[in-house]
């Protein structure tokens, strides 16, 4: 019943106020309605409104139902004209009669406008306001494919069979469809128009195909666990973006090429909720029978010397963080509103400023992190705190990882632009009493599997913690949303110990061998909670997307 009211008040706040629309509506502790509803409907209005706009004035709703505001007339006639169950209130209801009393003049103007824009039909005035929402994209749709399933090849012969290849991303972002770009910097990946739709795709349903950004692909090319580096262990793992991917890499390169590798992925999900995700994505990308899933389970509960992990030769660390560099957090669409009378305009401006009284959060920053918990940020002092906080954790976590005795490589990632969460952490656990006794290091540009190493963006140039220097800097990797290589904004790093990465790969292979006590476990992990081989296959699969 409240979903009009509570849509209306979110895109009555000011545009300033509270970030992106997701921030707005994912942040308020109030709703009583879904909130996903909300969004949906708060997206689909304005990104309706110039439209919508034009039908309100042109049937003159607002002069005849003085108590509608011009904010809750688009949410209805959005509804009305567009929703498939219509007015989401009961037919008797005063709000849903305000606009169904003049259900005929609205629909006429409605379809005014659809022909004055030159659209036949109305699917084709709905790819008319796609279009005009998005007009020049800078990210395009990124999409891996999955090593376990398919191959480069197959999917440019199928999928992607009717695509033209072209050699910038540039050239993928400025055409509706149909154009692909084959990355030069990770293997099985390529990019598409942002508008290309996969949802019917078999190559999707079928975890052939996984959308994923290219950036969120750096950490498990970077971690480059070779046949003999032994188990690898992904401790902060749903969705399941990097654990599949990390499988992937595994499955590539098992010595064995005819069965399925020898070495065990061991993924770590604290949350249940999300963990039930991770669990479906492992199973869509077939990597479930050397994949060892410990749902609902703390990382940093575990014991490194426990004799379920004597084989981790590698980890890869992607903790909870602020999720600044995720794409689309600033997005706040454009409301176009219709006119209002004089004296109801004062009322809607009296009702809104009324509404901002009775809540004192509308007036702060929330901040959302890339779990989607939110915090209220109503000062650079209360961003200052929360950042701190994710890096004491992040730290914790990463000084955890160092404990493993047999690891020999560990990435940290994360989807945050902030150094205090990214080249601080680093430079904290390198000057760490385990890391220095254990002989870790930062892995060094030069020692970088290939793709990363040419990767041009990198740590910050300058920090003034003491003892950040250029080869850290340089050994840093970093991505920025907004400079035109179409990625999300991120962070990555790896460790080695004992300069073990600049040994050659066979030697690499000896030390892991010798760490790992000579011995490749691959039975299913004792920690195992989820005996995915005995869960239904038919799990159905809604894709993730970074
Ligand atoms: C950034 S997300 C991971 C995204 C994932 N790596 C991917 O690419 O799909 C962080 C995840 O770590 C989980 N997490 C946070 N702390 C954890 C801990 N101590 N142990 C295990 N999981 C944890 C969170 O619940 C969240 O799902």
């Amino acid at each position: 019943m409240a979903l009009y009211h509570e849509t209306a008040g979110i895109l009555s706040e000011p545009a300033s106020h509270g970030g992106s629309l997701k921030t707005k509506v994912f942040g308020r502790k109030d709703l009583t309605s879904p909130p996903a509803q909300v969004y949906a409907l708060a997206l689909e209005t304005c990104k309706w409104s110039p439209v919508l706009k034009e039908v309100i004035d042109n049937s003159q709703l607002l002069k005849d139902e003085k108590k509608l505001t011009p904010v809750l007339a688009l949410l209805l006639v959005h509804d009305f004209l567009l929703a498939k169950k219509g007015i989401a209130l009961p037919s008797s209801h005063g709000l849903r009669l305000s606009v169904e009393r003049h259900k005929a003049r609205i629909a006429s103007d409605f379809t005014r406008s659809r022909l004055r824009r030159k659209c036949s039909t109305v699917d084709a005035l709905r790819e008319q306001v796609e279009l005009s929402n998005n007009p020049s994209p800078v990210h395009p749709r990124w999409v891996r494919v999955n090593a376990l399933k398919s191959s480069l090849q197959e999917q440019l012969e199928t999928t992607f069979a009717s695509f033209e290849r072209v050699a910038t991303i540039q050239e993928v972002l400025v055409r509706a469809t149909d154009r692909l770009y084959v990355d030069e910097h990770i293997p099985n990946l390529v990019a598409v128009s942002p508008r290309t739709d996969f949802s019917k795709s078999q190559a999707y349903k079928s975890g052939a195909i996984i959308l994923q950004d290219k950036a969120s692909c750096f950490p498990a090319y970077l971690l480059d666990p070779s046949p003999d580096d032994g188990d690898v262990i992904d401790s902060c793992a749903a969705p399941g973006n990097k654990t599949t991917h990390l499988a992937a890499v595994i499955y590539s390169r098992r010595a064995d090429q005819a069965g399925r590798p020898a070495q065990q992925v061991i993924a770590f999900e604290k949350d249940q909720t999300r963990a039930k995700t991770l669990e479906k994505m492992v199973r869509l990308a077939g990597s479930h029978d050397f994949t060892s899933l410990n749902l609902g389970h703390d990382f940093l509960r575990t014991d490194p010397d426990s004799e379920l992990y004597k084989n981790v030769g590698a980890l890869l660390l992607d903790p909870s963080c602020s999720g600044s560099g995720i794409v689309g957090r600033d997005d706040m669409p454009e409301l176009h509103l219709p006119g209002k009378p004089e004296a109801a305009g004062k009322k809607a401006a009296q009702d809104s400023r009324k509404r901002k009284r009775k809540d004192p959060e509308s007036e702060a920053n929330v901040l959302v992190d890339d779990d989607g918990n939110t915090t209220v940020v109503g000062s650079e002092k209360d961003l200052q705190a929360r950042l701190k906080a994710l890096s004491s954790f992040q730290l914790t976590l990463l000084l955890h990882a160092f404990k493993f005795p047999s690891a020999q490589r560990i990435t940290y990632s994360t989807c945050s632009v902030h150094a205090e969460e990214n080249e601080n952490v680093v430079l904290q656990a390198l000057r760490s009493d385990i890391a220095q006794e254990r002989g870790w290091q930062i892995l060094r540009r030069e020692d970088q599997v290939e793709g990363m190493k040419s990767w041009p963006v990198r740590g910050l140039a300058e920090n003034p913690a003491p003892g950040y220097d250029k080869t850290i800097a340089d050994a840093c990797i970093r991505a920025y949303k907004d400079d035109g290589r179409g990625v999300m904004g991120f962070f990555v790093a790896a460790f080695v110990r004992d300069g073990a990465a600049v040994q050659s790969p066979t030697s690499r292979r000896r030390r892991s061998h010798m760490a790992a006590d000579g011995t490749v476990n691959d039975s299913a992990h004792p920690e195992n909670k989820a005996d995915l081989s005995d869960k239904d296959s038919d799990d159905e699969w809604s894709g993730f997307d970074d």
